[in-house]
């Protein structure tokens, strides 16, 4: 969201007792990912990559601040000091820990460009450094929350009587390194704040109304969902439907806080509401789409049969490697799985199967779920693509189809 429409919504709704959690800017999580890359993999357009990231924010606070020498200029020209620092004097070769402590700057620009610009606009508030507060495990790049230690370091560092601004996504391990919550984890974070504050809401501001029954990127005609229960929510976040992390309802639910989804285009409307509702209103067949998943089929070499022994194995691999499983099918001799290769670990996954069954893997495949499905709906997403595999359990049918 453009810094300037934060001071709207915050004018517009006020901001006493409000947190806000802010994310990178632009797609500058995905810039820092290649400068991650590079690094790692000692390549020479390291440099430039780290001046086009910085280039980027000079823009943007030279936009807001004028050409002056504002103080935002400084706190910027620091963190980039901090950023090259790390890269100069790191010596480990933990892939996870460098991305952790490289792709926290993202955050770390954005809220500190953000509250210099409020406090120009006269809003007051606290600049909170969220390695302060939310307290992890060392999984770097997909960090459990110590939901204890976590609690009480929000309880003592925030003061909710004031307006503070804090990064999504990112915290702490208990040797002070930056962890991460996985992709889009910012959600996560306001979802984890809020419950150990106990907060009235949390709404979260999108490019989009709110929660639509697809994803407007891929589908033509949307509508959209104004009220939607918890569970509902965490059903359709976890097929895939990428608006809300997946990981965000649980806390919210847990404490009975709502969520609101709505745009920041257009502030004044309501958007969704996510809470305990008896049902989605409207009820529409929603329908999520997963875009370059993996279908692996196994059959075993010998034509025994794939029971809980062999199955239990196979999960122990996708847990080894962190994948996360979309869908699932069997028969007698053969396993089929659609999963997410988030952490690139592929080539070790096969290697390892292989040694006891045949493997065939399609690379690129689009995953469809479809909630609340008539079989006209199902038919819609079929037409006229190859299917791999289908399956549909009381009103939910998932489909694997080949990608163009
Ligand atoms: N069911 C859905 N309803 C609305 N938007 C969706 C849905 N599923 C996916 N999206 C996508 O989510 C995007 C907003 O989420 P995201 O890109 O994570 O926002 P941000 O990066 O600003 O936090 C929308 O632009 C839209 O393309
Ligand atoms: N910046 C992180 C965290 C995040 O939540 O981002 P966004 O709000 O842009 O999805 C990412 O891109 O993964």
């Amino acid at each position: 969201m453009g810094v300037k429409n934060i001071v709207n919504i915050l004018e517009e709704n006020g901001y006493k007792s409000v947190l806000l959690v802010i994310s990178a800017m632009g797609k500058m999580t995905n810039a820092l990912e290649i400068v991650i890359d590079n690094y790692v993999e000692k390549d020479k357009g390291l440099v430039a990559r780290v001046d086009a990231i910085k280039t980027f924010h000079i823009s943007i606070i030279k936009d807001l601040f004028g050409e002056s020498r504002h103080k935002a200029f400084e706190q910027v020209e620091a963190l980039f000091q901090d950023l090259e620092s790390f890269l100069e004097t790191n010596t480990s070769n933990d892939r996870s820990y460098i991305y952790d402590q490289i792709i926290c700057f993202g955050e770390l620009l954005s809220t500190t460009i953000v509250s210099e610009y409020l406090r120009e606009k006269g809003i007051k508030n606290n600049w909170v450094d969220a390695k302060t507060i939310i307290r992890t495990d060392s999984n770097f790049r997909d960090a459990s929350v110590n939901w204890k230690q976590t609690e009480t370091l929000i309880k003592k560092n925030i003061n909710t009587s004031v307006l503070n601004i804090t990064q999504g996504f990112i915290g702490s391990d208990s040797k002070g390194n930056a962890t991460t919550l996985g992709r889009e984890g910012s959600d996560f974070s306001a979802g984890i704040i809020a419950s150990c504050l106990g907060a009235e809401s949390v709404t979260i501001w999108k490019d989009v109304p709110g929660v639509l029954n697809a994803d407007p990127r891929y589908f033509k005609k949307t509508k959209l969902l104004k009220e939607i229960p918890y569970e509902e929510a965490i059903e359709l976040a976890f097929y895939g439907a990428s608006i809300i992390h997946p990981k965000t309802l649980k806390p919210l639910k847990n404490k009975d806080i709502p969520l609101f989804v709505r745009s920041f285009l257009n502030p004044k409307e309501k958007g969704t509401s996510i809470s305990n509702y008896r049902s989605i209103k409207p009820v529409l067949p929603c329908y999520i789409l997963k875009k370059k998943q993996l279908l692996i089929s196994l059959s075993t070499l010998d034509y025994s049969f794939i029971i809980e022994d062999n199955i239990s194995e196979v999960f122990g691999l996708l847990h080894k490697y962190q994948f996360k499983v979309d869908m699932m099918q069997n028969s007698a001799i053969s396993f089929s799985i659609c999963i997410d290769n988030k952490f690139d670990n592929l080539e070790k996954l096969v290697e390892s199967l292989e040694e006891k069954f045949k493997v065939v893997c399609y690379k690129n495949v689009n995953l469809y779920t479809i909630r609340h499905a008539r079989g006209r709906n199902i038919k819609m997403i079929e037409k006229g693509q190859k299917v791999l595999l289908k399956q549909r359990l009381e009103s939910t049918a998932q489909l694997i189809m080949m990608a163009d």
